[in-house]
């Protein structure tokens, strides 16, 4: 069951250097407990599409045009539509972030015990403190090992894996529908990662939630995604259940990334990073946005015309397959 439709979402950012199309015209469903990630290099769209999502876009940035329908109960709304104060109602709480950076998602000033309540009494009213005892139960969610003594420390009393955890329990104290992590595991070192990634698919199994997951990690990507969409230069080029983009990697971007990495399926000799640099998104390269670093270019058409994202489970944007 899809629970979230997104449709020819653009975004752009007028600059004083000129207008940045971040997103352009990126339409992907999401289905009902599944964990979807994105994946491409930096600059790519990743965190502008998701942020969009409700509407999470300041100045000079600015949601041109599209749709995101969310599905709940039996009813849909456009969420590009919503009036701010319903739309506020369902950022949070409904559809949770884990934002890249846990520090600033966290006060210094206050313990992370009240931070958690301070999170459960937004979205059922009341006073702080009477949450307390929930937020303990979220911190123990999360793994974290003695929550009642850990409920009680500041910030900077925490490791970088802690707070994220920390972080992590705000976001699903709501019990939210849809969770959408940036790329929550940047600042601790690899074993955290795992584990935080292990920590979010108990959580979905255990909350029904549906996940999207924002990395630069091919190697996290074969392990917990369900399905994939490669993005480059504001585009999706590449959407596809996980096995079957490890396996029959389709667009020559995707194909660069996975030679990138050491592919725990498909296990390669030696690694290849994709040569050449990230497109200019102001004056972005005509036809498709990587025909200049594209090693089968199709001269004539890749830099003259843009290729359709066609294919119904497995999806490529790239004329070598139309
Ligand atoms: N406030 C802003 N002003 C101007 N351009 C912006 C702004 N925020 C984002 N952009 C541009 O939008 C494009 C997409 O950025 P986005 O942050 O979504 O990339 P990303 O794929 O999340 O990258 P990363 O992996 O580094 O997080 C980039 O070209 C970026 O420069
Ligand atoms: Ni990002």
């Amino acid at each position: 069951m899809k629970i979230l439709e997104v449709r020819d979402l653009t975004v752009y950012f007028y600059t004083y250097a000129g207008v940045v199309r971040a997103v352009e015209g990126v339409s992907f469903d999401l289905y009902k407990g599944e964990t979807l990630v994105i994946v491409g290099e930096t600059g790519s769209g990743k965190t502008v599409t998701t942020r969009a999502i409700t509407r999470l876009i300041q100045p000079p940035g600015r949601i041109v045009s599209g749709s995101v329908i969310y599905r709940r109960d039996g009813e849909e709304v456009d969420l590009l539509k919503l009036p701010e104060e319903e739309l506020r109602k369902i950022r949070g709480s409904e559809i949770a972030y884990v934002f890249q950076d846990p520090s600033s998602a966290l006060d210094p000033l206050y313990t992370v015990g009240y931070q958690v309540g301070e999170t459960v009494a937004a979205h059922r009213g009341g006073k702080i403190k009477q949450y307390f005892r929930d937020a303990v139960e979220l911190l123990r969610k999360v793994l974290i090992p003695e929550p009642e003594s850990r409920a009680k420390s500041y910030p900077h009393q925490l490791s970088g894996g802690m707070k994220q955890r920390s972080v992590i329990a705000m976001a699903i104290s709501n019990r939210p529908r849809i969770l959408i992590a940036d790329e929550p595991t940047t600042a601790v070192d690899v074993t955290v990662q795992a584990q935080i990634l292990h920590l979010f698919k108990q959580l979905k199994d255990e909350l029904g939630m549906s996940i999207i997951f924002i990395t630069h990690n091919m190697g996290l990507v074969a392990e917990f995604a369900d399905r994939v969409l490669v993005m480059y230069g504001g585009k999706i080029v590449e959407e596809a259940p996980t096995e079957e983009l490890f396996e029959k990697p389709m667009h020559p971007y995707t194909k660069g990334l996975l030679r990138a990495v050491v592919n725990p399926i498909q296990p390669q000799e030696r690694l290849e990073p994709v040569p050449g640099t990230i497109p200019n998104l102001i004056n972005p390269p005509p036809g498709c946005r990587f025909h200049p670093r594209c090693p089968y270019v199709i001269k004539g058409k890749c830099e003259r015309e843009e290729p359709p994202l066609v294919g119904t489970r497995h999806k490529v944007a790239c004329w070598l397959y139309t």
